[in-house]
């Protein structure tokens, strides 16, 4: 499957290589070109599913909700092309890097809160269309299936996930069913795993059904 990059994402040339590129202020010592920057997937599992061309339904300018955004690697360049995102993580040393990344891009909103109390963060976030997840924490079914409610009818939850972060000794085929078996209120309708660039990681783009 081929799906289309969204508009503020282009494949461009950075020392002869071809690379996903957004515009915007850099963020972790990335390649720039003018405006352009860099966007390293391997260091960005959504960064990866774009490459890939799995079809996110991302068209440029949506609303976000990002869950787990760290010190702001992959949020950064959502915040490039997208519209108002909110950026939640719980982990107050990241935090600080984001607020930075955030001076330059005043549509990218820092929420020190915990994915899995979304009623923390509900006054703030409006409805969004799409979620991108990427908590590598136990219990990745359960923020998705908590957050839904932040999805409009015909938004995408965009999540990736971590196979030992919800047990280091299972198979991750085994966890990655589970995980399916676990998402309530969601249809998918894609998934792939993400090695070798992510070494047992899903990637799943899901809608919600009302
Ligand atoms: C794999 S890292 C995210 C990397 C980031 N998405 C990127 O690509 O730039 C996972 C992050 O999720 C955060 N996290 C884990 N559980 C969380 C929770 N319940 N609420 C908010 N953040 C959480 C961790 O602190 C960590 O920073």
């Amino acid at each position: 499957m081929t799906g289309t990059l969204p508009t503020g994402v282009e494949r461009r040339r950075f020392d002869s290589n071809e690379r996903l590129a957004t515009r915007g202020q850099p963020v972790y010592g990335e390649p720039t070109d003018g405006d352009w920057r860099a966007w390293d997937i391997r260091r960005s599992k959504l960064g990866a599913m774009l490459d890939r061309g799995m079809e996110t339904g991302l068209s440029g300018d949506e609303t976000v909700l990002y869950l787990g955004a760290a010190a702001g690697t992959t949020v950064s360049h959502v915040a490039d092309f997208a519209g108002p995102t909110y950026a939640v993580e719980f982990a107050a040393r990241p935090v600080r890097d984001l607020l930075t990344v955030a001076d330059s891009r005043p549509n990218l909103f820092v929420l020190l809160k915990d994915a899995r109390k979304p009623e923390a963060y509900a006054h703030v976030v409006e409805p969004v269309d799409v979620i991108v997840q990427d908590v590598a924490t136990r219990g990745q079914a359960r923020v998705a299936n908590e957050n839904r409610r932040f999805l409009k009818q015909n938004g995408r939850l965009l999540a990736v996930v971590k196979a030992r972060s919800e047990d280091v000794t299972a198979d991750p085929t085994d966890v990655f069913e589970t995980f399916r078996s676990q998402l309530e209120g969601y249809e998918i309708l894609d998934t792939e795993r993400l090695d070798p660039l992510h070494d047992d990681h899903l990637a799943v783009v899901a809608r919600p059904t009302w």
